[in-house]
């Protein structure tokens, strides 16, 4: 049977990436999906603002909602000093499986969980299965109809530190209204717009950063 296109990209990280390079592993994915097949990766120009809200954050734990391929995963964990843990959520084996071979390959496997299921089953498991209180940086990427129940899960379930940084994707392009008239209006949250263009076009997207205020 024909290949998927998880498995195409992961084809063409194995044949031009080098193994244990991260940005290695980036570039290979960019120019993939630039030159031969669009992927629902945050992709590099969102990723650069990423990159930097992870530098800023400094995070000893994180949250991804949204595994896909791996590339944001890698983006994430290649940032994170020794001893901190990222978590990523991916509800379908067949990106998941992809996407464990792209994080092995860039040779960050003992800086990621990747843990398959659904948000809303595992995020109130967090605590009994890794014994994390609280998490200081969570990127949101997953169903764009799933952002606000999961951030009000994550605040029921006492996930969130006065502090705690949500960066989400896609709040333009699909776009998640709900999410950002939420996080714009509540008064536990300090939101703020980053305007990029979806990954790989020139179409308009962003990424909405929002502290938790307790
Ligand atoms: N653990 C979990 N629990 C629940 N649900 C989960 C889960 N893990 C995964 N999922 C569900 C699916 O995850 C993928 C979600 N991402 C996107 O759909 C996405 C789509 C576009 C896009 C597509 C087409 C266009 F024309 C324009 C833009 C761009 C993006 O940047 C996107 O991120
Ligand atoms: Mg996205």
């Amino acid at each position: 049977t024909r290949s998927t296109r998880p498995q195409r990209l992961l084809r063409a990280v194995q044949q031009k990436a080098i193994k244990g390079d991260p940005q290695s592993v980036i570039s290979a994915i960019d120019y993939f999906c630039r030159h031969s097949e669009w992927a629902m990766n945050v992709g590099d120009e969102k990723g650069s603002i990423l990159d930097s809200v992870v530098c800023e954050v400094c995070p000893t734990t994180a949250l991804e909602l949204g595994t896909y391929c791996g590339y944001s995963t890698v983006r994430i964990a290649r940032l994170l000093p020794p001893g901190t843990k990222l978590i990523t959520l991916e509800f379908n084996p067949a990106f998941a499986a992809v996407a464990r071979q792209v994080i092995e390959y860039a040779g960050l496997q003992n800086k990621v969980c990747l843990v398959e299921g659904a948000s809303g089953d595992l995020i109130p498991k967090m605590c009994q299965m890794f014994g994390i209180k609280t998490f200081d940086f969570v990127f949101i990427d997953h169903w764009k109809d799933r952002y606000l129940p999961d951030i009000k899960l994550l605040e029921e379930c006492q996930l969130l530190r006065k502090g705690s940084i949500l960066l989400a994707d896609n709040v333009i392009c699909p776009g998640t209204p709900e999410y950002l008239e939420y996080v714009r209006n509540s008064p536990h949250y300090e939101s703020k717009y980053f305007k990029s263009h979806l990954e790989y076009t020139k179409v308009e997207d962003g990424l909405e950063k929002s502290v938790f205020l307790g």
